[in-house]
């Protein structure tokens, strides 16, 4: 199909921040394969100024509309379909004014700050029959299509019972002004919404082969820091017991560690991946299987008259119990001597 084949499609972009330069840069890049023709037909900002430097910085060569509202751009009749690039707390409100001017939308994630404003866009989006959908654009990666095809159509890992997903980018919240989309609660911050919406994605792709057909049981915490959730870790748990964790933080580390071995029990090697470096991998003589290691510490311990182990003390082994019982309790697994 030759390019002037296929559909084409006039955008409006409302505000001008880091995911709409994204945006419009890969909409008006040259590429083959293209399934579609966009026009960045007109940008909506706060102020004409800022919307006029947005054109000259990312659409050179490019000649959208600017309007130094967001109103004037739901009411160009050129713009087909509206893009929102504001932060989470201001999608509804956006989107609803979209619709009400007939405009489709293609709207950021996270779609909303809750489930009770995406039910109003959807109710507004069904009463002015146009289309909307949240910009969740990993899902539409041929990366993702081809991966869930060999999960759950080839099996190429047989069933799958288990999924991680970690999604941590380094922000430091306290440096940031109080204004930032990732500092103030009324704009929706926190590590969840904004990262761990990805991890929870990812997990939800790998366990699930019909999508939307299964509703997993959550458990969840979060590390709250002056209101925000700096990191969240989500289990999830499917009705025939399939696991899937999801988490997200802001933390900031410089590199990362994986530990490599026959199993978690047996650790061989460990690999320090520090960002931007060449990974340096650490590996360990293991003569037969390691048990002497322990036997040696309780034969030395032993020698020298004590009666705990500094490596493993009682009140470790007191806390991990504690730790086991609390999670047994939310998780269900029981003992009969549970009840003696
Ligand atoms: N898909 C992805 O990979 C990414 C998605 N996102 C999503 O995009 C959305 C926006 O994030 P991001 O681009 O980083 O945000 P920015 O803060 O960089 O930009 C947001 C823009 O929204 C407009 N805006 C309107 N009202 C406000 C307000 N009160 N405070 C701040 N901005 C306001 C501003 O544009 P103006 O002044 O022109 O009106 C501003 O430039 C979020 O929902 C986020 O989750 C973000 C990054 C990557
Ligand atoms: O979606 C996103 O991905 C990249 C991050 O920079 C951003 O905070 C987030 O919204």
């Amino acid at each position: 199909m030759s390019n002037n084949e296929l559909p084409a499609i006039r955008w409006g972009v409302v505000g001008t921040g880091l995911i709409s330069s994204w945006f419009v840069a890969d909409l008006t890049i040259d590429r083959a394969n293209r399934g579609a023709n966009h026009t960045i037909q007109a940008i909506g900002s706060s102020s004409v100024q800022k919307g006029q430097e947005f054109a000259s910085q990312h659409l050179s060569g490019h000649t959208p509309t600017i309007y130094g509202s967001y109103a004037e751009l739901y009411n160009d009749p050129n713009v087909e379909i509206v893009y929102i690039g504001t932060p989470h707390a201001f999608h509804k409100q956006n989107a609803l004014d979209a619709i009400k001017a007939g405009k489709h939308v293609l709207c950021e994630k996270s779609f909303t700050l809750n489930e009770r404003e995406a039910k109003e866009i959807f109710a507004e989006a069904k009463r002015h029959n146009v289309f909307i959908m949240e910009a969740m654009w990993t899902r539409f990666f041929p990366l993702v299509q081809k991966l869930r095809q060999l999960i759950h159509v080839d099996k190429s890992i047989g069933d799958v019972h288990r999924v991680w997903c970690d999604f941590g980018l380094p922000k430091d919240i306290a440096s940031l002004p109080i204004t930032s989309r990732y500092k103030d609660p009324a704009l929706g911050a926190g590590s969840l919404l904004d990262i761990g919406i990805y991890s929870l994605t990812w997990v939800i792709l790998a366990l699930e082969s019909n999508l939307r057909t299964e509703t997993p049981e959550v458990l969840a915490t979060q590390k709250i820091v002056d209101h925000v959730d700096v990191a969240t870790s989500v289990l999830l748990k499917y009705p025939d017991g399939r696991q899937g964790v999801a988490t997200s933080t802001f933390a900031r580390t410089i590199g990362s560690i994986v530990v490599e071995g026959l199993a978690a029990s047996v650790p061989a090697s460990f690999t320090i991946q520090l960002r931007n470096e060449e990974p340096q991998k650490y590996e360990f003589e293991r003569p037969g299987r390691g048990f002497y290691w322990e036997a040696d510490a309780v034969a030395i311990d032993i020698a020298a008259g004590k009666t705990e182990n500094d490596i493993m003390p009682w009140d470790e082994t007191i806390r991990i119990m504690h730790l086991l019982d609390a999670i047994r309790r939310q998780g269900g697994a029981q003992f009969p001597q549970d009840f003696e």
